[in-house]
């Protein structure tokens, strides 16, 4: 061990480095409290043994003032002490010191107490590697070394603050994995982790600003805050991730989004000079995430324009629903489903303000018919009130359509 002795007395100071060294230890000098002082920070050293009285700053007030310059950093300090009674030892003790010595120093003491102060100083020296190892895995995911859900949020709320105090604009991002159950049911398990781990690489890959925050947020969602970053930006690099899973391709055989694990994605945006809370962010970033899942997967789908209308196209045919989005995406804003459950589902939770569907997607009470020659589509409001029926053309003519929408329009 460094062991610091602090002692004013030159024949105590050369005595106590004669015995330290000769117990294999390295003796460092101090010949005040103030000296001893001034080199916290400085000088490295594993012990303290601390003359009491001293000219200026005495052993006590000396020990005071070290423990509170070390900080959270603890180690021993022994008095060496005159014959002054009890009363001395118990005010030392108090005064931040561990145990102590009387003068004149007895050699086989001295190494008695340096024995005992080192089995501590091992002790305390692993717990606190321990304390280290604990508090980054309660910041990070273990299986992805990313942040987790409650670091995060901790991280996030400081962002949204200072976002909005220097009324910045900042994203947020919630990704979930597609078809992972299914991935997880062909691959198994330890694969699925893989595949989380790729997925976990691929997003610090590109989220590489410095002020990017990202974490796991649980199972196989993965949320990203971004500072500085309006919907625009935030779609900008959401497509950037998506690039870099198609080019990772690390296979999905049984997705039926694409032939490699993709991911949706669902993106808010904090805008100048709006109010609003880290949670609700989130919660609009989920609803989008929803949107982007109902709406074909493997796609970034940023806060819908509200200034816009919102169309639901229903139907199990996918060209059909292709086509349909194509032609009317100019009105609005769209959302596909594939079948009568998920129509129903999407309808609960957002809401559109039309719902486009045909026989596939139709329900029970409805009656509708599709030939070779043409299908019927179906057009309700939000309230479920059907407003137009049409019948179209196999080759789809969609006039019609765009004609009646014109009029729902105007
Ligand atoms: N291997 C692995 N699987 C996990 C982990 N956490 C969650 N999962 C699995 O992730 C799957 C998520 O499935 P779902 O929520 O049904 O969603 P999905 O299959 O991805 O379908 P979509 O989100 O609709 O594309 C479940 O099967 C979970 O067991 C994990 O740490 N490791």
């Amino acid at each position: 061990m460094k062991i610091l002795i602090v002692e004013d007395s030159a024949t105590i100071r050369a005595g106590m480095i004669n015995m330290i060294s000769k117990l294999g230890h390295e003796p460092i000098i101090a010949h005040s409290g103030e000296e001893a002082l001034q080199m916290i920070g400085l000088t490295d050293f594993d012990m303290v043994i601390m003359d009491v009285d001293m000219p200026g700053l005495d052993g006590f007030e000396t020990t005071h003032l070290m423990r509170e310059a070390l900080n959270y950093r603890w180690l021993p300090i022994v008095f060496a002490t005159g014959n002054e009674g009890d009363e001395k030892v118990l005010e030392g003790i108090r005064a931040g010191g561990d145990d102590y010595l009387t003068k004149p120093i007895s050699p086989t003491l001295l190494e008695a107490k340096l024995i005992a102060m080192q089995r501590l100083v091992v002790i305390h020296n692993e717990l606190g590697e321990l304390n280290e190892k604990l508090s980054y895995l309660s910041t990070k995911d273990e299986l992805t070394g990313l942040y987790n859900r409650r670091m995060f949020s901790q991280k996030a709320e400081e962002v949204v603050q200072l976002s909005k105090r220097f009324n910045k604009p900042v994203s947020v991002m919630m990704m979930d994995v597609d078809h992972f159950k299914l991935y997880n049911d062909f691959y198994g398990h330890v694969e699925g982790d893989q595949c989380l781990k790729m997925v976990g690489n691929c997003i610090s890959k590109i989220f590489n600003r410095k002020t990017d925050l990202f974490a796991r947020y649980g199972g196989e969602e993965f949320i990203v805050l971004l500072s500085d970053s309006n919907r625009y930006q935030a779609l900008e690099v959401a497509e950037k991730l998506l690039n870099e899973l198609e080019t990772q391709g690390m296979p999905h055989a049984k997705s039926t989004t694409a032939a490699h694990v993709t991911v949706s994605i669902g993106i808010a945006s904090l805008n100048q000079n709006e109010e609003v809370k880290l949670g609700e962010l989130i919660e609009r970033a989920d609803k989008n995430l929803y949107v982007a899942k109902t709406s074909g997967r493997n796609r970034a789908i940023a806060e819908r324009d509200s200034s816009q209308k919102t169309i639901l196209i229903a139907s199990a045919d996918k060209q059909r629903r292709e086509e349909l989005t194509v032609h009317l995406q100019i009105f609005a804003n769209i959302i596909t489903a594939e079948s009568l459950s998920e129509r129903l589902d999407i309808n609960e939770n957002l809401q559109p303000d039309w719902v486009i569907y045909d026989k596939s997607c139709a329900t029970l009470t409805q009656s509708s018919q599709e030939d070779g020659a043409g299908y019927e589509l179906y057009v309700e409001d939000t309230a479920g009130e059907l407003v137009e029926s049409l019948a179209l053309s196999k080759t789809c003519n969609l006039v019609k359509l765009t004609e009646a929408f014109k009029r729902l329009f105007s």
